[in-house]
């Protein structure tokens, strides 16, 4: 496993942002737009606040959730509202946003049209994960209803799931999209995140869903 370790969060913010702002830079040298995916939850937003004062070609670059919780985007627990507000910003405020969530009453409303939008995407250039001390990835949550379908092979580009220990239903990036990014990183605070961490490793990804993107995926820790 590829651990980098951070002497506090605001260097590994300082640190990560620069890479994520390399490694764009680098796929748009090649090629016309770039697309980033980044987590939600409350670890990303100061990566996200170094992040937005890169200097991109933002306008070339798309930005999407790597999932969503099915509230409105003016909702506090949006995902859509802290990247529009933490990483849409400054600089990065040219870039195009591809939402994960539009106004319907469930998700499976809106499947085909939400992944119609993502598909020319993929791969994705650039991953951004977080993990929850459950070893939940994206809105990969153990034991969720949709779980076994998400981490399908053959999954379709999003799945939605049910998660009991949550409040509201998931959308999310199906294992399968978020693995096959062309750079991933996974970023995590705390020895009880780094523990579970430990412990995914000996478990199956039904257990442990964020087995299913580990491979080749950098782990950025501080305490
Ligand atoms: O529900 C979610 O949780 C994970 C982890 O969140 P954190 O608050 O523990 O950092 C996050 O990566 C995901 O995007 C979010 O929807």
């Amino acid at each position: 496993m590829n651990i980098v370790e951070y002497p506090d969060r605001d260097m590994l913010a300082i640190d990560l942002a620069s890479t994520l702002a390399g490694e764009l830079d680098g796929h748009l040298f090649h090629n016309d737009t770039a697309s980033l995916a980044v987590a939600g939850g409350s670890t990303t937003g100061p990566i996200f606040d170094d992040l937005c004062a890169a200097d991109l070609p933002w306008d070339r670059v798309h930005v999407l959730p790597t999932d969503e919780r099915w509230v409105p985007n003016s909702d506090p627990r949006s995902n859509e509202k802290l990247i529009r507000e933490r990483l849409l910003v400054n600089r990065a405020a040219k870039a195009r946003y591809l939402p994960l969530h539009t106004p319907a009453e469930q998700p499976e409303d809106v499947l085909p049209e939400l992944e119609a939008v993502i598909a020319p995407e993929l791969p994705l250039s650039v991953l951004l994960l977080g993990m929850g001390e459950d070893m939940h990835t994206a809105s990969l949550f153990p034991g969720a209803p949709g779980l076994e379908a998400a981490l399908d092979k053959h999954a379709p580009i999003l799945s939605v799931l049910k998660p009991q220990t949550q409040p509201e239903t998931r959308i999310s990036l199906s294992a399968r999209v978020l693995d096959g990014a062309l750079s991933k990183h996974l970023v995590i605070y705390g020895s009880k995140k780094r523990e579970a961490l430990m412990r995914a490793m000996s478990l199956p990804p039904e257990e442990a869903p964020i087995q299913a993107v580990l491979s080749e995926t950098v782990i950025h820790w501080a305490e």
